[in-house]
């Protein structure tokens, strides 16, 4: 018999698991509201314009061709990407003091940074928030890095639990990594204010912790770009070191292209090229180089500004749907009279809702309703459309009365 005959069937992942039970249902009501994937209003996938034009660019571009790219890749596409979270008049740019490494899209981007500091930071532990993304502790944990986590969302009052956080960071081993998310924190969609931010950064820079920035959703959160690297801008102005991974999947719509940047903001120049050196150590044995195509649509945007200013607009266009789609939402609920404080649906913000609803309140709702939704209450406002909101709105009203 096989030699793998000993091999269990693993679980599906929490979260695409939930779009293949939703490809599995025959039911013309359902609505896919798990992964965080924008959906226009006519509930399909979106192309945004401005890379549809960067692609025929390039594909009308006779000299272009397959060959590799460097271990750390498109450096066009790394200074961009820089740029693009740090500000263009970042000190930690005009002093040379940052590496950027293309990697396969935040999640590369965390993995190849966890791997990083394994070898080469004198901590092993790090901080991610309770609740964070499903997938973080798995890409840390395998990395060899050990989780603790830090008290992050108040599930009474729905919204950040300032305090406790201050305590467990407090609490920390000076040096410790503390993992945060730049904007839209996923699943809660609650983010600290920046007077929060700057309460943060103190404590954390009076201990020594090493923040690593997840930026996933830059632009999504308030719909402007430079409004949502502000906490991580706030960290790098003050002359510190960090780690910041980002991901191009939703912001440009790149997900199947696997576009993302891992910048390691050091001290002095001279420390960053030693960095990246040691980052291509990394890369090398684990994947090589990272692929062309979607890094090239990337820099082909990002280094010309009308593209740049047009992809601004599609992102804002995007950012205002899903803020719509939290009003109708609201206000459907609101007319159904629904029990419950339902305010946290427009007062959070970015791709998720954090509904609060349960697990047996979201089997329920599968089941009755054919809402597919992870099962920690969390929902896609991407996933959602004015046609579909009542159904939702219904599912809810029965799933708490
Ligand atoms: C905070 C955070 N960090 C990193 C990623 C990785 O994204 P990528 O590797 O594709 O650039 C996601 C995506 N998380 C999801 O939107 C989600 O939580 O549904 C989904 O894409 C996923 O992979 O789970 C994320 O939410």
């Amino acid at each position: 018999d096989s030699v793998f005959s000993n091999v269990a069937r693993a679980p599906e992942d929490p979260i695409l698991g939930v779009t293949v039970a939703y490809n599995n249902d025959p039911s013309p009501v359902k609505i896919n509201l798990g992964v965080g994937a924008y959906r226009t209003e006519e509930g399909k996938p979106l192309v945004l314009d401005v890379v549809r034009k960067a692609e025929q660019q390039l594909v009308n571009d006779p000299s272009r061709v397959k060959e590799y790219i460097p271990i750390v890749g498109i450096s066009d596409f790394n200074k961009l990407s820089a740029k693009l979270i740090l500000g263009a008049d970042s000190p930690a740019i005009t002093e040379s003091r940052v590496t950027t490494v293309q990697c396969l899209s935040g999640t590369g981007s965390l993995r190849v940074g966890a791997e990083f500091l394994k070898t080469h930071y004198h901590q092993s532990v790090i901080y991610i928030p309770k609740p964070t993304w499903g997938n973080h502790p798995k890409v840390f944990n395998l990395a060899g890095l050990s989780v603790e986590y830090f008290r992050y969302y108040d599930p009474a009052t729905r919204g950040l639990d300032f305090k406790g956080l201050l305590e467990d960071l407090g609490a920390a081993p000076s040096g410790a990594i503390v993992l945060l998310h730049a904007c839209a924190h996923n699943p809660t969609g609650v983010d600290p204010t920046s007077e929060q931010w700057e309460q943060i950064r103190q404590l954390m820079r009076s201990k020594s912790l090493l923040p690593f920035f997840d930026s996933a959703y830059q632009g999504f959160a308030s719909g402007s770009l430079d409004t949502d690297a502000q906490s991580v801008r706030t960290f790098v102005a003050d002359g510190g070191e960090c780690l910041i991974a980002q991901s191009y999947a939703k912001n440009m719509g790149l997900y199947g292209e696997r576009v993302g940047a891992l910048s390691i903001v050091c001290k002095s120049a001279d420390v960053a090229s030693k960095v990246e050196s040691q980052v291509k150590l990394v890369v090398r044995p684990m994947y090589s180089s990272p692929p062309i195509h979607g890094a090239s649509i990337v820099a082909t945007i990002l280094k010309s500004s009308d593209m740049y200013n047009n992809w601004t607009i599609e992102l804002k266009e995007m950012a205002d749907r899903i803020k719509s789609m939290r009003q109708q939402l609201f206000e459907a609920i609101q007319a159904r009279g629904t029990p419950g404080d339902w305010s946290h649906i427009i007062k959070q913000i970015g791709m998720f809702t954090f509904t609060g609803l349960n697990k047996e309140q979201v089997e329920f709702m599968t089941k009755e309703f054919h809402i597919y939704m992870t099962s920690d209450g969390r929902i896609s406002m991407a996933g959602l459309s004015s046609k579909t909101v009542p159904h939702l709105a219904d599912a809810m009203h029965a799933a708490v009365t």
